[in-house]
């Protein structure tokens, strides 16, 4: 499985299949998804408005597989982030 955050755009829209239950499901379900997913949005959005994010070495892209753990997770990568203009 690799980091391939396209697979839930269909056609360029958000399509998100009812297997993915990143908050759970039923009566159990996280009763914070809302405040998350709002957070996460303004969060990663002022991110990328303020930066630009570069591989360390031009060119030389991060592995796209994964380890798993608790959760699955990348691989140990270096970025730089550059001020927009
Ligand atoms: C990305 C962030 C989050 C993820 C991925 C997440 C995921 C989950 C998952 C998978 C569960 C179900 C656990 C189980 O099956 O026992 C859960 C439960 C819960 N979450 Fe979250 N959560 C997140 C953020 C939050 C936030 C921000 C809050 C509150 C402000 C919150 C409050 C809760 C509560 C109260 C439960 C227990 C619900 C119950 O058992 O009735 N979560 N969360």
């Amino acid at each position: 499985m690799n980091f391939r955050p396209e697979r839930f755009l269909e056609n360029g829209v958000l399509t998100v299949n009812k297997e993915f239950l990143p908050f759970s499901d039923g009566s159990r379900r996280c009763l914070g998804e809302p405040l998350a997913a709002m957070e996460l949005f303004l969060f990663m959005a002022a991110l990328i408005q303020r930066y630009k994010f570069v591989p360390e070495e031009s060119g030389k892209m991060p592995a796209m597989g994964g380890r798993y753990g608790f959760s699955r997770t990348p691989h140990p990568f270096k970025v730089r982030a550059l001020l927009r203009e």
